[in-house]
């Protein structure tokens, strides 16, 4: 065969074995996925340390079985899982909803720890391996971050003060609905030597030193206004939602409030609105209504 999409695998950053879905060209594999519906592409690319965009991912021999590979096998895989979870769940194709490629960039920079969408593309470092190690090991960081792209590309809520917190709890809240098995944010790449602790927790956002009420807002000039400490009010908000309607439900209203009705603007209040609307559109006002209006009654948003 000259070309053409084929099937290997590799072991991901906590060394488990997983397929992928991969492309065979002029005598190399790529981590480049066709699979997807709507010609949706997804293509891993590796830095190699540096600070630029990076090759694409390659092999010989279509095992990423390399050390050296398993960022990229998790960048990979988990890009995948999130196009499907948008797919699937909620019809939408690739970040735009117009099949854009979905690209990733591992091994970026060096002792980084920091994952980031940069406008264009997901980037990820390797972590100084004590804070983080690879930070494309965990589905809900790769969720986290194609989830900007999903709220720039919709809301576009802007990253300062409250639009930036409240974009930041989508990326934590679509972060647990894409890997909804914990309530924690990060654990699988976060303090390697620590078990059981987490970058963040939605279910309680005080364990890591984030407030859970508005009578605790961070007022700070850093972080764009606190973005990273303030999303624990939102994101206790949604917890509260996803207990009391199940996360069915939940993952439905949220995605209607970031597709229809919050803006680059909107602040914790509007957010509530917003909320309120999608489940009303969806589910009426009976006791859908009643709970998300006491889960934001509960952190003080009104
Ligand atoms: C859960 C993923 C996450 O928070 O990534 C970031 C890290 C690790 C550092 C700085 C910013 C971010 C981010 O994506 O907001
Ligand atoms: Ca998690
Ligand atoms: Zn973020």
């Amino acid at each position: 065969v000259t070309h053409g999409a084929t099937s290997g695998y590799g072991y991901g950053v906590l060394g488990d074995y997983k397929t992928l879905n991969t492309y065979y060209y002029n005598g190399w594999y790529y981590l480049y996925d066709v699979t997807k519906p709507m010609n949706g592409v997804i293509e891993t690319r590796d830095a190699n340390n540096g600070t630029t965009q990076g090759g694409y991912s390659v092999d010989s021999n279509n095992a990423f079985t390399s050390s050296g590979q398993a960022a990229d096998v998790d960048a990979h895989k988990y890009a995948g899982i999130v196009y499907d979870y948008y797919y699937n769940t909620h019809n939408r194709n690739s970040f735009d909803n117009a099949g854009s490629t979905i690209i990733s960039t591992v091994h970026y920079s060096t002792n980084y720890n920091n994952a980031f969408w940069n406008g264009n593309q997901m980037v990820y470092g390797d972590g100084d391996g004590t804070t983080f190690i690879a930070l494309s090991g965990a589905l809900d960081v790769v969720a986290h971050e194609l989830t900007h792209a999903v709220t720039e590309r919709t809301a576009g809520l802007i990253y300062q003060d409250q639009s930036g917190a409240l974009n930041e709890s989508m990326s934590d809240v679509f972060g647990y609905f894409v890997e909804p098995n914990d309530y924690l944010m990060g654990e699988d790449v976060y303090t390697p030597g620590i078990s059981g602790d987490a970058l963040r927790s939605i279910s309680d956002p005080t364990a890591y030193g984030q407030p859970d009420h508005m009578n605790d807002y961070y007022y700070t000039s850093s972080d764009n206004g606190g973005v990273h400490t303030n999303s624990g009010i939102p994101n206790k908000a949604a917890y509260n939602t996803i207990v009391s309607i199940g996360k069915t439900k939940a993952e439905k209203i949220y995605y209607r409030a970031l597709t229809v009705y919050l803006t680059s603007s909107s602040d914790f209040s509007d957010a509530r609105a917003a909320l309120l609307s999608s489940t009303a559109d969806l589910y009426g006002y009976g006791t859908e209504y009643t709970a998300v209006e006491n889960a934001w009654d509960a952190v003080g948003v009104y």
